[in-house]
């Protein structure tokens, strides 16, 4: 018997534009059934275009959407089988809980009797079983969210496409709220593609991240992936907080910043090639200023509640933010060092897919 393994979703080379501006530029994505995906990017690089391009209210310019294996660009929004929970929710003031709910499934003239039983469904799965019978206005912003999110469930959809779906809440809110679309989207196995500009709701939530700018995803991955092996500037500066220092590969295995070698674990590249390196701010530890392998100079720090946050500065100027369990003293040299296994090399302007190549190649060679 034949497995269907095929991605619930695909988009094939898709682009949009309006009028002379490219929206997107030939985006190609896979989506598993039953995982948690998340397209991250800065406000404006085509994150909505993307959700709204697979969910029927955009038509691409070029390129096909599958789903499930078939091309779906000429079928109706209403006839997809995925719903979309909007920014703003999109409740109707004029109905209450249950009926906002139960919307859809009248509009498809489904039975009043199994309306009912399936809108008690969805909003017992969101925690709402009690609150039916209110209004809109009744509720408060986190139980509108979830209101929305039933009221897409209860279509019975293989995929969810949320659009910021947390963006109104405030920040307590909006992080139990990552616990229960997490929770959500195990319990019941569907694919959920979620819409944020926000990292850490991305690395938190998410079994895969693409990563956004300008229309075109520049990398796709876990987060453990990304957040460690970033393949540019754009991506380590936009997942977590890093330090981006230029430097210059010598050879397989070494590299040279601030004008010293270290060991390092990355290979492949050309010898005296210009790259960037990559070091976590938690990935520094400090010690006394003749026993590190770099020494910087501490120019301020905040008081981040369980660490330090310290900006200091070595003699090529670069910036360097260390997290420290202990303050240190502003204008005094420190030691900084660190295990070469956490220094990440970034070639200058790398693909993606020469990336992965290049990786899989010299892991091949380490075997
Ligand atoms: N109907 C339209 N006509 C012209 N330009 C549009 C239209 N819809 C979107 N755009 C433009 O397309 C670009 C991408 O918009 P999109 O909403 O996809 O971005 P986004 O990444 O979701 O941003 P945000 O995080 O701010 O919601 C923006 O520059 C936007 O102004």
């Amino acid at each position: 018997m034949a497995v269907n393994n095929q991605p619930i979703i695909r988009l094939t080379n898709i682009c949009k534009s309006y009028g002379d501006t490219q929206i997107l530029k030939n985006i190609n994505l896979e989506l598993e059934a039953g995982k948690f995906y998340t397209l991250l990017g800065p406000s404006g690089c085509g994150k909505t275009t993307i959700l709204r391009t697979i969910a029927g209210f955009t038509d691409a310019t070029a390129g096909q959407v599958f789903f499930d294996g078939q091309v779906i660009n000429d079928v109706p929004a209403n006839q997809r089988q995925l719903n979309t929970v909007f920014q703003d929710y999109a409740l109707f003031p004029h109905l209450n809980v249950a009926e906002n709910v139960g919307f859809g499934l009248k509009l498809h003239k489904v039975a009043k009797a199994e309306i009912e039983t399936r809108v008690q469904e969805a909003l017992k799965l969101v925690q709402l079983a009690d609150f039916g019978d209110r209004e809109i206005s009744e509720i408060s912003g986190g139980q509108q969210q979830r209101v929305a999110i039933a009221r897409a469930l209860v279509m019975r959809p293989k995929v969810l496409l949320l659009d910021e779906p947390l963006s109104a809440l405030d920040a307590k809110l909006r992080k139990d709220m990552q616990y229960e679309l997490r929770d959500l989207q195990q319990r019941l196995g569907i694919t959920f593609l979620f819409v944020t500009h926000d990292q850490e709701e991305a690395l938190a939530m998410s079994d895969e991240i693409f990563v956004m700018k300008a229309g075109e995803i520049l990398q796709g991955g876990t987060p453990v992936d990304i957040y460690d092996e970033p393949i540019n500037h754009f991506v380590a500066n936009f997942i977590g907080e890093s330090n981006i220092i230029p430097g210059k590969m010598l050879q397989d295995f070494e590299v040279e910043f601030v004008g010293k070698r270290f060991e390092c674990a990355d290979a492949g590249m050309r010898p005296n090639e210009a790259v960037e390196i990559v070091l976590r701010p938690e990935d520094l530890d400090i010690v006394a200023a003749d026993q590190g392998k770099l020494v910087v100079t501490v120019d301020s720090q905040l008081f981040r509640g369980n660490y330090f946050e310290i900006v200091a500065y070595d003699n090529d100027h670069n910036e360097w933010l260390v997290h420290s369990t202990n303050p240190a003293d502003e204008g005094t040299p420190i030691g900084l060092t660190f295990d070469p296994q956490d220094i990440h090399v970034m070639r200058l302007n790398e693909s993606e897919a020469a990336f992965d190549a290049r990786l899989e190649r010299y892991e091949d060679d380490d075997e």
